[in-house]
C-alpha cells in the first residue's frame, strides 16, 4: 500500500481548560498509486486534521500512518526526507500558501533547489518552465516574473500544483484546493489534476465538502462525521447506494448534485 492510515486517532487538548477534542477517531484509509481518493464531510468533521496526519505534519495520538509500508514513526532521516518529497500538500490559496512577495519563478524554484531536484540557476529555471507548461501556464516564460497578486485564482492554484509536482510526488493531499474557485475555473483545475494523474501517475487525497466535485473526480470516497469515517466505498456506491444516514443526509443537502453533469469540464 502506498499510503495507509490504520486506526489513527487525534485528540487535541481542550482549549482554555475545555474538554479534549477527539478530532479524528479510529480512522483507517488506504491510497494506492494513482488513486483519486476523496474525504468528504461537513465543517469540523476532522478532514483537515486527518490530512495533516497523512502528511506527517501532526503526530497521531494513536494508530499509524505508513508510506510504502513504513510507519512514519519508524522512518530514518533519509526515508523521512523521501516521504516529505513524495507526499505533497496543496491547500487553497486563500489560506496564504503563496508568499505574496515572491515571484512564481522563486516560489517554485526554491522548492526544487531545496529538495535538490535541480542544481544551478539554469537547471532550476528549466525545471520551473517545465512544470509551468505541465500545469497549463503557457507561455511559461511569461509567468516567471509574476507575483501571486498578478494571477487569477485558478492560475494561483495551478502554481500551487506546479510547486507540488516539481518534486515528482506520488501523492498530493489537496485540502479544499478548488473550493474557492468559480465553477468553470474549478472544472479546469480538476481536469488538470486528472491530466497530471494520467501523465505523471500521481495519486490524490482530495479533501472537500463539495460533493459535486467528488462526483466528478473521485474513485474512492471516505465520509467523515464527528472525527469518524462512517462510510467508505467506490464513488458509484457512495452516490448510488449510500448506506449511512449521514451520507444520505449529505447527499440530500447538496442541491447542485443533480445539475453537476451540466457543468463545463474544461476552462
Ligand atoms: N489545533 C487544534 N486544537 C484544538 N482543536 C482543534 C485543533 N485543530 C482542529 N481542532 C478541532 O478538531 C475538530 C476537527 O477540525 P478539522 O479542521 O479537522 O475539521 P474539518 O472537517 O477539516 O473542518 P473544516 O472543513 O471547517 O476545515 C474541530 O472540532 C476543531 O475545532
Amino acid at each position: 500500500m502506498l499510503l495507509e492510515a490504520t486506526g489513527v486517532e487525534k485528540t487535541f487538548r481542550g482549549r482554555r481548560g475545555g474538554k479534549p477534542v477527539r478530532a479524528v477517531v479510529d480512522a483507517t484509509l488506504q491510497v494506492r498509486p494513482g488513486d483519486f481518493v476523496a474525504i468528504v464531510g461537513e465543517s469540523g468533521s476532522g478532514k483537515s486534521t486527518l490530512a495533516r496526519l497523512l502528511l506527517g505534519l501532526l503526530p497521531a495520538t494513536n494508530g499509524t500512518v505508513a508510506f510504502d509500508g513504513v510507519p512514519l514513526g519508524q522512518m530514518g532521516t533519509a526515508q523521512r526526507r523521501a516521504f516529505r518529497r513524495s507526499v505533497q500538500a496543496v491547500l487553497q490559496d486563500p489560506a496564504g500558501s503563496l508568499n505574496p512577495r515572491k515571484k512564481v519563478a522563486t516560489l517554485i524554484g526554491e522548492v526544487a533547489a531545496l529538495h535538490d531536484v535541480a542544481r544551478g540557476r539554469d537547471a532550476v529555471r528549466d525545471k520551473v518552465l517545465e512544470v509551468l507548461e505541465l500545469v497549463g501556464l503557457t507561455p511559461a516564460e511569461q509567468f516567471l516574473d509574476r507575483f501571486p497578486h498578478e494571477l487569477s485564482g485558478g492560475q494561483r492554484q495551478r502554481v500551487l500544483l506546479a510547486r507540488a509536482i516539481v518534486l515528482d510526488p506520488r501523492i498530493i493531499v489537496a485540502d479544499e484546493a478548488v473550493s474557492a474557485l468559480d465553477a468553470s475555473v474549478k472544472a479546469g483545475v480538476l481536469a488538470l489534476m486528472d491530466d497530471l494523474r494520467r501523465r505523471l501517475g500521481v495519486g490524490y487525497v482530495f479533501i472537500t465538502h463539495d460533493l459535486p466535485v467528488v462526483k466528478k473526480v473521485a474513485e474512492h470516497v471516505y465520509v467523515m462525521k464527528s472525527g469518524e469515517i462512517v462510510e467508505e466505498g467506490t464513488k458509484d456506491t457512495i452516490f448510488g447506494n449510500p448506506e449511512h444516514p449521514y451520507t444520505r443526509a449529505l447527499l440530500a443537502a447538496a442541491p447542485t448534485l443533480t445539475t453537476s453533469s451540466a457543468e463545463p469540464t474544461t476552462t
